[in-house]
């Protein structure tokens, strides 16, 4: 997954390939400091101290305080180059991304998204300073490293076979670390953002949840990311005992192979004690501090930066963000699909509904009618994604519903109303809404006596339990959800209110779903949707009344009350 952040990252540093040629050679120039140290301590040992030669000892000395000042001096020759390398891959990602996002608004005739724009300077910019971090990091540990290891082969070549092959196994094994450690770092992240979406999911759906009291069903989801994100963490810290293997091999291993051969080498007179202690510190303080710099800090700042190089590349070419669950984007004209959807309050009781199928086209009215108890509300649960099925989907736009999700908006029987103005009520859901687009919508529910700036209480104390209704209805049509349910939404209307209200949702646009309170409602729909002992029967309300004796008893029930009186379902 990181594959397209190496892409972007080699495919902006090798437009510049003088500098960065510059930036690899000076790594041997650079190197001469370590080499020269260790070769120092080898002579000022070997042909002074030991040789009981002081003075001898002491210029090796000097010489080495020298190499090392010399070698700090020679540390600038870096920046040239690297800023040359560094710059412009600032100014080129800069214009990539702001060029992709116009372009993108462009194609879709969209605005531009200035704060996603904004938001990858931001990102350019920490790329910026991590490609330098990176590059001189690196840059300073491999110098060491080739210092070391020239310094080594000086000594004796033979000490290189031991070595070398220490310091190969290290390699794979940094490899392996980084691989890991970008993995579980983007595990974490994923498992972090999808627990974020749900938390906000469920926080945005507590209406919804309140209404159908159904607390339970609404933590699992979000328990279950906690539980999954805290497994990624875990796996994440777990990737540090890598880090002590790799060290483990590269130096530990490397040092004991080295007391190892050392007294034959030593027996041949191929190495004098002053050499030893040089290769000593060649591979304890030289080798050992790169490798761990490289192992602790150099692993977690690559993945750092091929994860910022990987969004980055995603913001250049288009790509779509990776695959997270959360609703479906509104407007995207989605159909209500169940299929073969079973579901029951407790383990061992009979289900509500079993084995039911249905489609609801974008743009249809749809009404849901069965005699009391059939599960038309555990119906607009599932679809609401408060609750989930036992058996089978239920997909809105193709994505399973989620709760608070911006495509699917449900009013429910009892209205939510909140403290606070009538304003901040209207706007809940459309919180971008202009007071005169409030102003039109209180007015077109009946709401003319109620002020935008009128305070209410909790519950909405203060209104009538009509106006609490009309309220919350006119808060469902302002928003943009693509689905509208409404659960028993107008039982507190009288007939002409509830046909106004039933009048201006069609109009809104997009699907209703009306669980049905009066016969009139299901004969307005384009569609019923019969729910009977568990089961559904989709079909047009005339279709239904020649078709199903128990939709003809249902209406029979109904009709006696339909002139103006409040409807009472048996
Ligand atoms: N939270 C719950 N726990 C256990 N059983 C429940 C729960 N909610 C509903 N039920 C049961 O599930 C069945 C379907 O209930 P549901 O409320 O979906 O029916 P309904 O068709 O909407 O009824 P009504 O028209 O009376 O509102 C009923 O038998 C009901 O008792």
């Amino acid at each position: 997954m990181t594959r397209a952040g190496w892409r972007l990252l080699w495919s902006l540093l090798r437009r510049r390939p003088r500098p960065l040629l510059a930036v690899a050679g000076l790594v041997v120039v650079l190197a001469a400091p370590t080499t020269l140290t260790g070769i120092a301590v080898a002579h000022a040992l070997e042909d002074g101290f030991f040789a009981h030669r002081a003075g001898t000892g002491l210029l090796w000395v000097c010489l080495l305080v020298q190499v090392r000042l010399l070698g700090t001096v020679a540390g600038r020759l870096l920046f040239p180059p690297l800023v040359r390398v560094v710059e412009p891959l600032r100014d080129e990602l800069v214009t990539a991304v702001v060029t992709a996002g116009l372009r993108r608004a462009v194609q879709q005739d969209a605005r531009v998204p200035g704060t996603a724009v904004r938001q990858a300077v931001d990102e350019v910019e920490q790329a910026r300073m991590l490609v330098a971090s990176v590059l001189r990091n690196a840059h300073a540990t491999g110098s060491v490293a080739v210092g070391a290891v020239i310094g080594l082969g000086l000594l004796d070549p033979a000490i290189l076979l031991v070595e070398l092959p220490c310091l190969a196994a290290a390699a794979v094994g940094y490899r392996l670390l980084v691989r890991a450690v970008l993995r579980r770092q983007r595990r974490c992240l994923l498992a972090e953002e999808d627990l974020a979406d749900h938390v906000a999911a469920a926080f945005a759906a507590r209406r919804d949840v309140a209404a159908f009291a159904a607390h339970d069903a609404a933590a699992a989801p979000v328990l279950e990311r906690v539980e999954r994100a805290r497994v990624a963490a875990r796996d994440l810290r777990r990737a540090d005992a890598i880090h002590v293997g790799v060290v483990g091999v590269g130096v530990d291993l490397g040092l004991i192979l080295l007391l190892v051969l050392a007294p034959v080498l030593i027996g041949r007179g191929r190495l004098g004690t002053g050499d030893l202690v040089a290769a000593v510190y060649y591979v304890m303080f030289a080798l050992g501090p790169a490798l761990r710099f490289l192992v602790y800090g150099g692993a977690d700042w690559l993945a750092e930066l091929l994860g910022l190089m990987t969004r980055l590349s995603d913001a250049v070419t288009g790509a779509p963000p990776p695959a997270r669950t959360g609703p479906s984007p509104a407007g995207r004209r989605p159909a209500v699909v169940a299929e073969s959807v079973g579901y029951a309050y407790a383990k061992d009781a009979a289900p509500v509904l079993d084995d039911v199928d249905f489609t609801v086209p974008f743009g249809t009215h749809v009404a849901v009618v069965g005699p009391s108890g059939a599960g038309k509300s555990t119906l607009a649960a599932l679809l609401c994604g408060v609750r989930r099925p036992d058996r089978g989907t239920v997909r809105i736009g193709g994505a399973p519903p989620a709760p608070g999700s911006a495509t699917l908006v449900l009013a429910p029987q009892e209205p939510y109303v909140f403290a606070g103005t009538v304003r901040e009520n209207l706007a809940y859901l459309a919180p971008a809404a202009a007071d005169a687009t409030l102003r039109r919508a209180a007015d077109a529910f009946g709401l003319h006596r109620l002020g935008l700036d009128q305070r209410l209480g909790a519950g909405g104390a203060g209104l009538s339990a009509g106006e609490r209704q009309l309220l919350t209805l006119a808060r469902t049509y302002l928003s943009a959800a693509a689905v509208v349910v409404l659960d028993e939404a107008t039982s507190h209307l009288d007939p002409d209110a509830e046909h106004r209200a039933e009048l201006l949702m069609r109009r809104r646009g997009g699907t209703l779903i009306v669980i049905a309170h009066r016969i009139s409602s299901a004969a307005r729909a384009d569609r019923v949707l019969l729910v009977d002992e568990g089961g559904v029967v989709a079909a047009p309300h005339h279709e239904l009344l020649d078709r199903s004796p128990r939709y003809r008893q249902l209406v029979g029930l109904w009709e006696p009350a339909a002139e103006g009186v409040p409807h009472e379902r048996r």
